[in-house]
Formats: structure tokens, C-alpha cells, sequence
């Protein structure tokens, strides 16, 4: 029998969490087996996710060096992983999301003419440099790709409207429903930084398109909050990024309420999820997420390529002006009736069987190939 070999790749903490469901459901399945090779893009934030759900990476490009341009990372990861897969000639290759780990991992393929599966396709904002880089990393992505995986229908809407073949294109749900839904099902951790019993909004910030002016104003509205809510903690775990880094201590350090802590590892970041009052972020993944744990989200962008979410009335986009941020939040803290509706609106990226879908379809077009 035919053993399927199927290669991972993953480069940064977002793409861990919603590779690592698909890993194990590659894993499960007798005539297949799955090496993950990391482009070592967040090294550090990485590894305790591979540990979290018990994964072990068969190589890593390495592709870190100080200071370097988008450019430079991107030929590194290129050649690196174009030299593994040289090596070990998979049948296929799956990559996720919008990283230039992605772009490259996909170009690497399609060089040495080995399908790619672009799991997470389709997520669009409409404009080329927002989010930048990841919206042309995922539309270049698309175009290589053999196999779209898409995490709603609004996500195959916008493949087909770029011409992608339906036949391609299989909406699956988000693959990080999956591995969300996998945590909350482990012991809770007992350690967690909300645990003192007061109420607390969690915030994370890091897009590349905040640094900066729009940094400054947000730790402007959350200094004007925290003043406003004494007793209310506003917990940030500080993005490694030394452009978010600098800004947020300068700004945010010493003030009673505000706890600048260190990124949480996921385990422990679901739970956190979970217990917050509600939630201030630019982060992809917390939009999906939140809305599944029924915690409302005010999102520090102008656009979001998670409509579905704002639509039913989950998550509300308040940009990066210092006033619509407080004002947005005072209504939530505020005003009950909106509140509730916000959070008990819905879930629209999956049921967590997202990984199995994925694998199955992968898995189902490659025996049918080999019978042709
Ligand atoms: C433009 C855009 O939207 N792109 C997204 C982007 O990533 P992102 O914006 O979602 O990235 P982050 O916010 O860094 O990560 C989020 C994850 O990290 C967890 N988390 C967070 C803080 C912490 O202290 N501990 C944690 O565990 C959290 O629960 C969540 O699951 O790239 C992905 C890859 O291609 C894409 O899929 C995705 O479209």
C-alpha cells in the first residue's frame, strides 16, 4: 500500500495553532504521514505549541537574521525550503494563512511541481496593502495553490470571484476552532494572569500597519480607560515585535491597572480568552476565536478580513483613533442590552472539524489521481 507523504509547513505562532489540528489528523490516518518543517520564523513562540499538542519538527530553515527586509526573508525560506523538498519529494504540500513562510512554502512548491494546499484561502480586505504584507502573501498564495481550502463561504465567494475553479475550493470551517475547542478540553491551567477575581479586557496588538502613530493613539485610549475603570485590569501580553515592544512600555508601564505581561503561551491564552469581560484587538486569529467563547471583540483596524464576524454582530471594528476606541469600549462596558447581543451573536468559523475535512478532501483527490 502506498504510504502518502504529506509536508506541513509552518512559520509563526498563528500558524502552529491552526496547523497543529491538521498534523494530527494527517497523523491519524493509516496511508498517510506528515513531516512538519518549520521556517523558524517565531522560533520562540512556536515550540510550545508544537508541545502543547505533542508535535516534533522533522527540519527548520532558520530563515531569522537580524534586521532583515521582507525580500530577504522571503529568498531565505525559498531556498531553504526548496532544498527540503528536493531532499524528500513529498506527494503534497499544505501551508496556511497570509506569512511569508506561506508565499514562499507555496512558490517552493509549485517549482518543484509538488501540489500545494493553501489551507485558510480566501480571506481578502479588498485593498493590496491591507494588512500589509499579508494580503498580497495570500493572494499570490491563491494563485498557486491546486487546493483552497476556504474557512467560510464568504472565502469561496471571493476565489471565485478571482477565478479560481470551484472545483478547487472546499470550505472546510477555520481550522482554529479545532485546536481551540482541543484546549478548552484539556484541565484548565490554575496559574492564569485573570485569576484574582477581578474583571478584566484583554488586549493584543501587533499589526505591522499599527506601528507607529497608531500604536501611540491606542496606548492613548487604553491609558484613558484604565483611568476611567479602576476597576476593571487591562491585561496586555506584549508582542515580542520590538516595534510594539518599545511603544507599549513607554507608554503603558506603571500604571496600577494596566499589567504588561509576556506573550501568553496558548494553553493558558484560550482560558485567558474565555474569562475576559471583552476584548481589544488587531490579532486574525482572537477575531475568530472570541466569538466562540461568546466574548465580544473591538477590533484596532479599519478593515478585517473576517466580515462574517462583524455581520452577525460578534465583533465590532473601531479602528485606531484614540476617541472611537474609548467610546467604542464605554458602550460595551456600559450598556448591557449591547453587550448581550454581542456576545450571544454567534459563531461563524466552524465546528472544529475542520482539520478532518481538509484531510480527507487532500487525501481523497491524491488515491484518485494515482487510480488515473
Ligand atoms: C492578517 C491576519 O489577520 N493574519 C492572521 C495572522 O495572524 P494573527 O493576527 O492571528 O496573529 P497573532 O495575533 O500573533 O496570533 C493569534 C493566535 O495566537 C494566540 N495567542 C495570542 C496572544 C498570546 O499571548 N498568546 C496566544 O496564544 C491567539 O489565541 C491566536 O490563536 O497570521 C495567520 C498565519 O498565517 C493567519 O492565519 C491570520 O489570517
Amino acid at each position: 500500500m502506498k504510504r502518502w507523504h504529506l509536508a506541513v509547513l509552518v512559520g509563526t505562532r498563528p500558524e502552529a495553532i491552526k496547523m497543529a489540528p491538521v498534523i494530527r489528523a494527517i497523523e491519524a490516518v493509516p496511508d498517510a504521514r506528515c513531516s512538519l518543517v518549520l521556517t523558524g520564523q517565531h522560533r520562540d513562540l512556536v515550540q510550545p505549541i508544537l508541545d502543547l499538542f505533542g508535535l516534533h519538527a522533522v527540519h527548520d530553515v532558520q530563515v531569522m537574521r537580524e534586521h532583515q527586509s521582507l525580500g530577504a526573508l522571503t529568498a531565505r525560506a525559498l531556498a531553504g525550503l526548496d532544498a527540503w523538498l528536493e531532499a524528500a519529494q513529498p506527494d503534497a504540500v499544505l501551508g496556511q494563512g497570509d506569512t511569508v513562510s506561506v508565499l514562499a512554502g507555496s512558490l517552493a512548491s509549485f517549482f518543484r511541481r509538488i501540489p500545494f494546499a493553501h489551507v485558510e484561502a480566501g480571506l481578502r480586505t479588498q485593498n493590496p496593502l491591507l494588512p500589509f504584507p499579508e494580503e498580497m502573501n495570500r493572494r499570490l498564495t491563491a494563485q498557486v495553490a491546486r487546493w483552497h481550502f476556504a474557512p467560510t463561504e464568504g472565502a469561496r465567494t471571493a476565489l471565485l470571484r478571482e477565478g479560481h475553479p470551484a472545483a478547487h475550493i472546499e470550505v472546510t470551517g477555520n481550522t482554529v476552532i479545532d485546536a481551540l475547542l482541543e484546549v478548552l478540553a484539556m484541565p484548565r491551567p490554575a496559574d492564569l494572569p485573570g485569576d484574582e477575581g477581578r474583571p478584566y479586557v484583554l488586549v493584543t496588538v501587533h499589526r505591522r500597519e499599527n506601528h507607529g502613530d497608531a500604536l501611540i493613539r491606542i496606548t492613548d485610549a487604553l491609558r484613558a480607560l484604565a483611568a476611567r475603570y479602576p476597576e476593571i485590569d487591562w491585561i496586555l501580553p506584549v508582542h515580542p515585535n520590538p516595534s510594539v515592544r518599545g511603544a507599549v512600555q513607554r507608554f503603558l508601564s506603571g500604571f496600577a491597572n494596566i499589567r504588561l505581561i509576556e506573550p501568553v503561551p496558548y494553553g493558558h491564552f484560550c482560558w485567558l480568552m474565555r474569562g475576559a469581560r471583552l476584548i481589544l484587538c488587531d490579532s486574525g486569529g482572537i477575531q475568530e476565536e472570541a466569538p466562540a467563547l461568546g466574548v465580544p471583540v473591538l477590533v484596532l483596524r479599519d478593515e478585517t478580513e473576517r466580515p462574517e464576524a462583524v455581520a452577525i454582530g460578534a465583533n465590532r471594528l473601531v479602528g485606531t483613533m484614540t476617541e472611537a476606541i474609548v467610546e467604542g469600549t464605554r458602550a460595551l462596558l456600559e450598556d448591557d442590552a449591547l453587550y448581550a447581543r454581542m456576545a450571544s451573536a454567534g459563531s461563524p468559523f466552524g465546528d472544529g472539524h475542520a482539520a478532518e475535512r481538509i484531510v480527507t478532501r487532500l487525501l481523497g483527490d491524491l488515491r484518485a489521481s494515482e487510480r488515473r
